[in-house]
């Protein structure tokens, strides 16, 4: 954790969830009391299907919802994609963008993610930009120079506490039950958040940097121990409340 700042637990959908799953969400929002939410943010980001219907379920709860991607532009022809305006429009505050997935099955390089990132904050929505190196990477000894070239290449001029929250995820660690050690992670976030002081001072430090990756309740506190681990993006164990419930209990104490 970061002295001062406020944790974020996400919880990443991905490609799951119909009607029927609204009820895990409600049961989320219903989940986190008061103590709870005096310690922590929490959000969750369905597919853009249930994006109305999950913001309309949350209102006056401590939940968030939040969207899994966004169009750069506007509005005009581009077939099958969502504007922020339009995310933004559907109660959702924040947006994920440049999650490994869409970068790899959708070719999304940092300049995309980036215009992207700008696109959220000029809806006034959160991005929650992602970055981390593949399997070969780490093994080639090439982590910190793959996040940093991520971070300068995906991270607009204008981010700032508010408007960006920095996603560690390990793409080796993703779905597969693997984590890294917790040197390897307390490294990965000791690097990322010296870069973002670098660049954006100030904000850089207060910026929230989580961890997602194989988060499960029982590797949450941990994880959500390490410094400068100022939360978690949470895919597989955020469809069900009480993992999730259990993830964002790791920070009641
Ligand atoms: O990709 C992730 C969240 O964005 C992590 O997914 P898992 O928690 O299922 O590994």
């Amino acid at each position: 954790m970061t002295p001062g700042v406020k944790p974020l637990v996400a919880g990443n959908w991905k490609m799951n969830g119909d009607r029927n799953a609204l009820h895990e969400i409600t049961a989320i929002a219903n989940g986190i009391d008061g103590a709870l939410d005096e310690k922590i943010d929490a959000i969750i980001c369905p597919p853009a299907t249930l994006l109305y219907l999950a913001a309309g379920s949350v209102l006056d709860t401590p939940l968030s919802i939040g969207a899994q991607d966004c169009h750069q532009s506007a509005s005009g022809a581009h077939t099958g994609d969502i504007a922020a305006t339009m995310i933004k429009e559907t109660g959702a505050t924040h947006v994920i963008v440049g999650h490994s997935e869409r970068r790899t099955d959708h070719h999304e390089d940092d300049a995309l993610v980036r215009v992207k990132a700008i696109a959220a904050h000029e809806q006034g929505l959160v991005s929650i930009i992602c970055i981390g190196e593949t399997k070969d990477e780490r093994e080639a000894g090439e982590t910190l120079t793959i996040l940093g070239a991520q971070l300068a290449g995906s991270l607009p001029e204008n981010c700032t506490e508010f408007n960006t929250v920095v996603a560690y995820e390990p793409v080796w660690a993703i779905g597969t039950g693997l984590t890294p050690s917790i040197d390897d992670v307390a490294e990965a976030h000791a690097f990322i958040r010296s870069r973002l002081e670098d660049r954006f001072g100030e904000a850089g430090s207060k910026m929230r940097l989580l961890y997602g990756g194989s988060v499960k309740p029982g590797n949450a506190s941990e994880l959500m121990a390490v410094v400068n681990v100022d939360g978690a993006l949470v895919g597989g164990a955020s469809l069900k409340s009480a993992d999730f419930l259990a993830i964002c209990e790791a920070y009641r104490s």
